[in-house]
């Protein structure tokens, strides 16, 4: 049967992939509809024809799963919100079983999920994007089909982030979309935010209207200028502060950190504390190695607990960052730049920790991690193929002794993995 955009079918997910979407099929051809759940029948379109499958969309829905919590949300960045939460935890520890699976050849040994009881409100960095308007609109994507539309209320907003973006909202401003394109807005828990304006020019319409409005709302402690690179990256290394500082402080327990517009961290702190605890039970009086160390957010947590911590990382300001904190705690900790696969050949330790960016580690770099043999690596990744990818040629010399899934982005479909490996 030949099938053609815009035809509709009915169709019965029998499983949720890994994008959220439900995969059914029909005549032996595979259909992926975004936001179907396992079970659910529905009518689709069809959007897209591709040789072995369909992409459709939800046309109308005929039965709902007890598994779903409300109706799917049109946002990309929302796009498991329609899942119960404990199902959302359910998901992705299948994901990941089978991704290990199919790639690895073996069961994970799977460790029960990280994860927080406050699935809302949890974010402390969301970006807007500018719509093409004149007079300022900011909004989110939509996934089928891809489109940038208006939001007002974005739930996944800490609540200092939320009450600013509204206020933002609210101003009438004259701006040049094609110049002014994005809004970055980080909070801490004392519900101070920064704001970051993305512009590809130093100068734009309504620049100056705009923080002038934006200084005078009482959370706002930074306002940034970030010169943006290209159309693909949102942010790029210049940054130029306009009003206060470009610097928010975290504090958690014992745990100080601070970022500027362009440090890393996780955007999920409950969840975070809780990965870094489990990190920190994996050591006991060792030298340690966090590689791609940021600004030292692991290495710092996990001092207590080992006998000398030694931070890589390539970012200059991250490195700034990191040394700044150093009088904030107690213990060993020597931080080395450069690139981790340059640095860590010439070091030694028993345990090594590694957080790096979705692209995983570099091949030489995982040449290296086999001959050094340290007791124990502890892998953080927020990308499940680079992670599976790694772990191939690093059994070699060790053992999966935990895959653990950790639900750093409740009502979305990214996952963050945690892995510990013996020799
Ligand atoms: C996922 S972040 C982890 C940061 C930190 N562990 C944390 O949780 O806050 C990855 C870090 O690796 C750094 N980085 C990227 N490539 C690197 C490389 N080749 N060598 C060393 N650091 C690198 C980035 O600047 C970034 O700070």
């Amino acid at each position: 049967m030949e099938y053609k955009i815009n035809d509709i079918l009915e169709v019965t997910a029998y499983e949720v992939d890994r994008f959220g979407q439900g995969v059914s099929k029909v005549d032996d051809i595979i259909i992926f509809t975004p936001g179907l759940l396992k079970d659910e029948k529905a009518q689709v379109t069809i959007i897209d024809v591709k040789s072995k499958f369909l992409q459709a969309k939800i046309k109308k829905l005929l039965t709902t799963s007890p598994e779903r919590k409300t109706m799917t949300s049109k946002l990309g960045a929302l796009d498991l919100y329609h899942l119960k939460d404990d199902k959302q935890n359910d998901w992705q520890a299948e994901i990941t079983a089978k991704e290990f699976k199919r790639s690895l050849g073996y069961e994970a040994p799977l460790g029960e999920v990280i994860q927080s009881e406050k699935t809302l409100n949890y974010r402390n960095k969301v970006v807007y994007h500018v719509l093409d308007d004149e007079m300022m609109r900011l909004g989110l994507y939509t996934t089928t089909p891809i489109e940038l539309v208006e939001v007002h209320t974005f739930i996944l907003n800490s609540h200092a982030i939320q009450r600013c973006i509204a206020k933002i909202q609210q101003q009438s401003i004259k701006v040049d979309p094609k110049v002014f394109k994005h809004i970055m807005l980080r909070s801490n828990e004392k519900e101070e935010v920064l704001v970051t304006l993305v512009a590809y020019e130093k100068e734009f319409t309504g620049l100056k209207e705009l923080v002038e409005k934006i200084k005078t709302f009482k959370e706002v402690v930074g306002i940034t200028l970030n010169i943006k690179p290209n159309e693909k990256t949102i942010l790029g290394n210049e940054s130029y502060t306009l009003y206060g500082k470009n610097e928010l402080t975290f504090t958690e327990g014992s745990l100080k950190l601070k970022i500027n517009d362009r440090s890393f961290m996780q955007v999920n702190l409950p969840v975070m504390i809780k990965t870094y605890e489990r990190i920190a039970s994996e050591i006991n009086g060792e030298t340690v190695i966090d590689c791609y160390s940021g600004i030292g957010s692991i290495g710092y947590f996990i001092g207590k607990n080992a006998k000398r911590i030694v931070m890589i990382e390539s970012n200059k300001e991250n490195i700034k960052m990191a040394n700044d904190l150093k009088p904030y705690y107690q213990g060993s900790f020597e931080i080395r730049s450069g690139l981790a696969e340059q640095v860590l050949p010439k070091l030694d330790a028993e345990i090594l920790v590694i957080d790096p960016p979705r692209a995983g580690l570099h091949k030489s770099l995982l040449t290296v991690l086999n001959q050094k043999q340290f007791k124990k690596i502890i892998y953080l990744s927020c990308e499940l193929n680079t992670l599976t990818r790694d772990l191939k040629v690093l059994r070699e010399t060790y053992k999966l002794k935990e895959v653990i899934p950790v639900r750093m982005f409740p009502q979305t479909t990214s996952i963050e993995t945690l892995v510990i490996l013996e020799r």
